[in-house]
């Protein structure tokens, strides 16, 4: 996952982000936490399950949406738990975005709201 573009993004869009609950990976979450300064619920990192427990959550109704900003020059030894996640979304109608692009038109589209 592309996390210098990840607290960057989410820095920007701060404000919106906050009126939300949010869940993150790990280390994700620490960073948005100490570099962004958003209150975000930390699951277990990606490689330990936290893509799968995010996944199940979102599976109970509990995800909104997703962003994963993959990085598609990195393999990952946990790739089937992230495209576990990523299907989750398509099996529940859930916004998923994967790129920086797709991500600010998910969140234009939050702030809208
Ligand atoms: O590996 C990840 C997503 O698949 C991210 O996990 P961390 O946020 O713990 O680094």
């Amino acid at each position: 996952m592309k996390k210098n573009d990840m607290v960057a993004l989410a820095t920007e869009f701060a404000p919106l982000l906050r009126q939300h609950t949010l869940m993150a990976t790990g280390t994700t979450g620490a960073r948005l936490q100490a570099e962004a300064g958003l209150n975000v619920e930390r699951l277990l990192s990606g490689p330990l399950g936290g893509d799968l427990q995010i996944g199940a959550r979102l599976s109970m109704g509990e995800v909104d949406a997703v962003v994963f900003l993959r990085d598609p020059m990195t393999a990952q030894p946990h790739e089937p738990d992230i495209s576990a996640l990523l299907r989750a979304c398509d099996v529940h109608n859930v916004p998923c975005a994967t790129n920086v692009a797709t991500a600010r038109f998910l969140l234009d589209d939050l702030a809208r709201r």
